[in-house]
């Protein structure tokens, strides 16, 4: 078969029929409750799964964000998980409000030992599961559907009758997964989990965990939310069941599943920190809550240092976190190309103006901002890599670089004469330019001068020169004037808006553009006093006017 006609193997899916479907018009206005499988199907999945110490690391950064159910394992994979149970709940380490819970498979032997593991735990889950999709059925149990209901019916006889004998007293809790359940027919996930309750008898004191997994993500996150509204129109005892979520990330829509499945009736998540997890991972927990925050609904999770969660999650995972994870990657709030960076800085002069003109913070101001869905610092960001240069920048990202690095706000049309500048120095590097580098760019450009900068001196005609002073007030500018008018040079000056710490320490700087032979040169002065920084501008002007300044301008200059 040629590589063009592999496409002839695959076959669509065949979706649930629910034309009377109400999820698209709901909203998400609450959080769900969510599960932590970071430690279980996220570790499973690992080359080299947590060893002790990055278990724990895991657990704790799990219960210091506001996780309050956390899978901890299976405990009958290894003698490590198992320890890891006991170790959780022999040292007393599980918080009062936080439920551990733990995956075993619907086998006898394998219950018994996974309900011994969990004994003395202040609060526990036993998590049953079983596949029940008919390729799972066929294949890997060979089982009808009788026996395959069955297998679910006696694991929870097992599970109800050692939990009783080991667990007696304590709080416990049953949950069970038919998985596969999206490719399940419908009516058999329900007789399944309907099988299951007979025997668990939930009711207000004893609800039950239903969880639904999208064990292998195979079709549109619209057909899973069918699926969802579909069981939590038809169980039964409905009031006493948590109708929880599993996703996969198998086409790239686990969050999509996700949040379509909670308008559909989900009330609990379970999923892994950055979509860690089995093939193309779990749904992304960071995702989820993210994305609610972004809407103004509190997710009850601590997201505010993304930065620590993410390297915890790496270093316990032993995988890098994409650059381009959504909210948590390092790149995701960074913008490199002109236009997003111009739309970037006016939303921040926008913000600026708005909370000045209502006498508040900007923290304290609606976030509306182009290309930045949620404000870096609420996540524990700076506003400093927001914008990075290279060749794809314009004047905006650079002068938004001289103003969040240096505190230097330069006039528009310096703006666009030292982006001139900056590009052809990107284009002859062929590489992203640091702030560093493109502050010494400036400098040179602009602040130093080849030789002494002595006293302006025009040898023929006069100069205009236009000063746009920072960190000056207007005794400073009458000063200036009075200074440099017998040199020849007209002086107009304009205030920019106050700055408290101009060019970071620097009492004033100066940016004076000066018309010289016909044409706009500018140069800049940073000194302790703005009639120093007003003489080394336009020193550094008229210098930089080369041959037609010359002509004007006195020689030592
Ligand atoms: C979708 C998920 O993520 S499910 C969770 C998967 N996670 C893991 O498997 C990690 C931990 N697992 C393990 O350490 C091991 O697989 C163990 C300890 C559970 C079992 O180990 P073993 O019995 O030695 O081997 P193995 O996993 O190959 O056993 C598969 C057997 O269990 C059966 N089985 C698989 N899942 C289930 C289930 N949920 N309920 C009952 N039986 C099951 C299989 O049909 C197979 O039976 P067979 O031997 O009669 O053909
Ligand atoms: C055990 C179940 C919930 C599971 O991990 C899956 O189906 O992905």
């Amino acid at each position: 078969m040629g590589a063009n006609r592999a496409v002839e193997r695959y076959s669509d899916f065949t979706p649930l029929v629910l034309p009377d479907r109400t999820w698209p018009d709901g909203r998400i206005s609450s959080s769900p409750r969510w599960l932590s499988t970071d430690l279980r199907d996220g570790n499973q999945s690992l080359a080299n799964p947590m060893s002790p110490a990055r278990k724990l690391r895991m657990f704790e950064l799990l219960v210091d964000i506001g996780y309050k159910e956390i899978e901890i394992g299976f405990p009958v994979a290894s003698q490590d998980d198992h320890d890891f149970v006991r170790l959780l709940i022999e040292e007393d380490r599980i918080p009062d409000d936080v439920w551990i819970s733990a995956l075993v498979p619907a086998r006898d032997e394998l219950i018994e030992r996974t309900i011994r593991s969990l004994s003395g735990a202040p609060r526990a889950t036993l998590h049953l599961y079983n596949a029940t999709a008919p390729l799972f059925r066929r294949v890997v149990f060979g089982m009808d559907r009788a026996q395959c209901k069955d297998l679910a019916v006696r694991g929870t006889e097992l599970v109800k009758k050692y939990a009783e004998k080991e667990l007696r007293g304590g709080n416990f809790r049953f949950q069970y997964s038919p998985e596969l359940f999206n490719e399940t027919e419908a009516d058999f996930s329900l007789e399944v989990c309907e099988a299951v309750m007979d025997v668990w008898e939930p009711s207000s004191d004893r609800p039950i965990i239903l969880n639904f997994p999208t064990t292998v993500e195979r079709s549109l996150p619209s057909v899973f939310a069918d699926q969802i509204e579909w069981l939590d129109r038809n169980l039964s005892r409905r009031e006493h069941v948590c109708l929880s979520i599993h996703p996969h990330n198998d086409r790239g829509t686990g969050v999509a599943s996700a949040e379509l499945a909670l308008l559909a009736g989900a009330q609990r998540i379970e999923g892994c920190l950055f979509g860690n997890g089995e093939r193309a991972g779990n749904v992304c927990l960071v995702t989820l809550g993210m994305n609610m925050f972004s809407h103004g609904v509190d997710p009850g999770v601590d997201f505010s240092d993304i930065d620590r969660i993410r390297d915890t999650v790496e270093w316990c995972n032993e995988i890098p976190v994409h650059p381009r994870h959504p909210y948590g990657g390092e790149l995701v709030y960074t913008s490199f190309s002109g236009s997003h960076q111009d739309a970037i800085k006016k939303g921040f002069d926008d913000l600026e103006r708005g909370a000045a003109e209502d006498g508040v913070s900007v923290d304290e101001r609606p976030w509306l901002m182009p290309y930045l869905p949620v404000d870096p610092k609420d996540v524990g960001r700076t506003y400093e890599a927001i914008v990075r240069i290279t060749t794809q920048s314009g004047k905006s990202g650079v002068a938004y670089v001289m103003s969040a690095w240096y505190g230097m706000r330069l006039p528009k049309e310096l703006q666009k004469d030292f982006a001139a500048v900056v590009q052809s120095n990107a284009e002859l590097l062929g590489s992203e330019l640091s702030p560093e580098r493109v502050r010494e760019l400036f400098e040179k450009e602009y602040v130093s001068s080849d030789g002494p900068v002595g006293e302006p001196y025009v040898a023929g005609g006069r100069v205009a020169a236009t000063l746009h002073l920072d960190g000056a007030g207007e005794h400073d500018a009458r000063t200036i004037g009075a200074k440099l008018a017998p040199w020849g040079i007209d002086v107009r000056t304009v205030h920019r808006a106050a700055e408290a710490d101009p060019a970071g320490g620097a009492e004033a700087v100066v940016y004076a553009d000066c018309r010289v032979g016909g044409r706009t040169v500018w140069g800049v002065g940073v000194d302790a006093s703005a009639v120093g920084a007003a003489l080394s501008a336009v020193g550094v002007a008229l210098r930089r006017g080369g041959r037609e300044a010359a002509a004007v301008v006195a020689p030592h200059l």
